[in-house]
């Protein structure tokens, strides 16, 4: 069943390192079948809706975008009863009209990253969750309507795509990628989408503009240094977003219009007879629903 009691997981990025409106704080150590998450989940309350914040680069900013543990940190969210899933991000922008400070609330993306884990679902449970719509359009829309609210510059759709880093991109790859029509680049958002999806969490982004990555020569290539102070710059709005749009969704939750809760009725391949035990013991919570129908 549908779970109606909302639980608003965030992820933060780069600059993003703690909720500081939260109330009732409680970290909670979480290990998972997958290995440990980033850092300790950071449970509490805003308005009386439930969230848990988990730092995605860990404590101290000490874990690379290559090396995050994606599955365990959706696994570790999904476990401690995430109903909806946000993502705030620094992104690189490939157009004028996305200046730093921006928001951009991205509802595709271009998976350009290699060596990742990218799937629960392995030998013995099989299954294909679709990306075509890989973002929760209501959490999208409220995200756009809590920014506007906020005056905060939003712009709501867009392609992200997503390289490995830990480097950024040569000045070919980032003309290319502006060539095939992407709005914005970073290092996080793959696999992180996809398995939100196969953990049938509603994911959505909001991936703040730092810099405008190396195709606009007039603005020199991308230095951390810069990155970080347009985060500084723009910190209280992330701030303000994250409690705005808590009290906008509020406690309670109806289902996503994407259907995303039940993605596995129509993803899972594996017929239970041929289903590993080693396979589903790590599925309990992913797949939990699903595996308890
Ligand atoms: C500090 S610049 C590069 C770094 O920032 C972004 O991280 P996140 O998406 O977690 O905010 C980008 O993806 C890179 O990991
Ligand atoms: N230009 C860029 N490329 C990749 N990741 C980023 N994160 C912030 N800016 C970025």
């Amino acid at each position: 069943m549908v779970q109606n009691k909302r639980v608003i997981g965030i992820i933060g990025g780069s600059g993003i390192y703690a909720i500081e409106a939260l109330d009732a704080v409680q970290r909670v150590e979480v290990e998972t079948p997958w290995g440990k998450p980033s850092d300790s989940l950071v449970k509490g309350t805003i308005a009386d809706v439930d969230l848990v914040f988990l730092a995605r680069h860990g404590n101290g900013h000490a874990i690379p975008p290559h090396q995050v543990n994606y599955r365990a940190n959706i696994d570790a969210l999904k476990r401690a009863g995430v109903t909806d899933l946000i993502s705030l991000s620094a992104c690189g922008s490939f157009k004028e009209a996305l200046p730093p400070g921006m928001f951009v609330i991205a509802d595709q993306f271009i998976d350009r990253t290699g060596g990742r884990e990218k799937s629960f679902f392995e030998s013995g449970f099989v299954a294909h969750v679709s990306m075509a719509d890989p973002v929760c359009p209501a959490l999208a829309e409220a995200l756009e309507i809590s920014c506007s609210e906020l005056s905060i510059p939003n712009s709501h759709g867009g392609t992200y795509i997503c390289i490995d880093g830990p480097q950024f991109s040569s000045r070919a790859e980032s003309n290319l990628y502006k060539s095939w029509g992407c709005d914005v680049i970073g290092m996080t958002a793959m696999p992180e989408a996809k398995l939100a999806r196969e953990a049938e969490l509603p994911y959505a982004i909001a991936a703040m503009v730092t810099d405008y990555d190396c195709w606009n020569e007039s603005e020199g290539a991308v230095e951390v240094a810069k990155v970080l102070e347009t985060i500084k710059a723009n910190k209280d709005n992330a701030a303000k977003l994250i409690e705005n749009i808590a009290v906008r969704l509020g406690p309670e939750r109806t289902p996503s219009p994407s259907g995303v809760e039940k993605m596995l009725d129509m993803a899972v391949i594996t017929p239970p007879s041929a289903r590993s035990s080693a396979a589903l013991k790590k599925l309990d919570a992913v797949a939990g629903r699903f595996l308890k129908r």
